[in-house]
């Protein structure tokens, strides 16, 4: 069987094109298409059943789909070998168990697979105690898996997608079950990653402040396709358009959305002065966009006009 290979320098770390996924009769993607460029972290959003873990394990090589193509690091994944996976880090939303196995010595044991794939550039595996401690785990290091909470053991997950020290990292959902500390941990190593290590990341995750903080771009997927595809400011503006602007006259509450807040306000102050109290403007903010998206998707079948600006690729 010939490889399809396709040089990196011209392709993106992750291209996606016409990708279907068909289970009995019902079409799950239907044609979804984005790229992702190397060291960009992305966020796949979406909402129950959207897709979003089909997607990623069609791209991790454990799922065949149904139609169109798939490159990760240049290679299809349906037909890519050991050299390719080892590049792979991957944190599933429900990952084998260990429990036997203690921390440091499961993340030193899986770190030695990792050994002959280690490169001039890219160093293999990653120390485990240095790992241990980036994800916050120093004290459980020799503690029996079976005795770790749930969220210590989502930390752990993280710690084996990462022990290879991946030029790619699928995440699904890695956050459920992290107390906030660990989830801001997590963010920093995530960060660190993409910027020092060049690592490309892409993610599923339901917390859309988590999306907004991490991701340089983010996907909505719904009815089987993009809907979606910018930077949580550029989906905010293409929704936007209008402001929430919320004010008190005399102890009486008011609430508008208006195109132009600043030119609104003015004109409130020229009208009532000083009486004006508990003035707040609020930009749409991400789950705004989210929500709307989604539910005229739900709806309609489709978006309307002005939100399908971003339908597709548009890079
Ligand atoms: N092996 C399978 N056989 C049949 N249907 C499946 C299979 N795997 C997933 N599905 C269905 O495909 C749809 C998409 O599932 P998927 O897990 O990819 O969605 P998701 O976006 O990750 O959802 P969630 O946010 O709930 O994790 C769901 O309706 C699911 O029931």
């Amino acid at each position: 069987m010939t490889t399809k290979v396709r040089s990196e320098k011209e392709a993106h770390v992750i291209e996606v094109r016409q990708l279907k996924m068909r289970y009995g009769t019902v079409d799950v993607l239907k044609d979804v298409n984005f790229s992702v460029r190397r060291g960009e972290v992305l966020a796949l959003l979406g909402p129950n059943g959207a897709g979003k873990t089909t997607t990623i394990e069609i791209l991790e090589g454990f799922r065949i789909s149904s139609g169109g193509e798939a490159f990760v690091l240049g290679i299809s994944p349906k037909e890519a070998d050991e050299s390719w996976r080892a590049q792979l880090g991957i944190v599933m939303q429900s990952w084998r168990d260990h429990p036997k196995w203690k921390v440091h010595e499961l993340l030193d044991h899986l770190g030695r697979y990792y050994e002959p794939y280690s490169t001039a550039t890219r160093f293999r595996p990653m120390d485990a105690g240095e790992l241990i401690e980036k994800v916050g785990l120093q004290e459980q290091a020799n503690q029996k898996i079976s005795s770790l909470s749930g969220g210590q053991r989502r930390r752990l997950d993280v710690a084996i997608g990462l022990i290879g020290n991946p030029e790619v990292l699928f995440l699904d959902e890695p956050t459920t079950g992290f107390d906030p500390q660990a989830r801001r941990d997590f963010h920093e190593v995530i960060r660190r990653l993409s910027k020092l290590e060049d690592t490309t990341i892409l993610l599923t995750t339901h917390d859309l402040h988590e999306a907004e903080k991490l991701s340089d771009r983010i996907l909505i997927l719904a009815d089987g396709r993009i809907v979606a595809n910018g930077s949580a400011e550029q989906l905010a503006e293409q929704v936007a358009g209008t402001s929430e602007v919320r004010w008190m006259v005399n102890n009486e509450r008011f609430q508008r959305e208006v195109p132009d807040a600043p030119l609104f306000v003015q004109q409130l102050f020229e009208e009532h002065g000083a009486a004006v109290t508990d003035l707040e403007v609020r930009k749409a903010s991400l789950e705004d966009v989210y929500i709307k998206m989604v539910q005229q998707i739900k709806n309609n079948g489709r978006l309307d006009n002005k939100l399908a600006n971003f339908e597709g690729e548009t890079e």
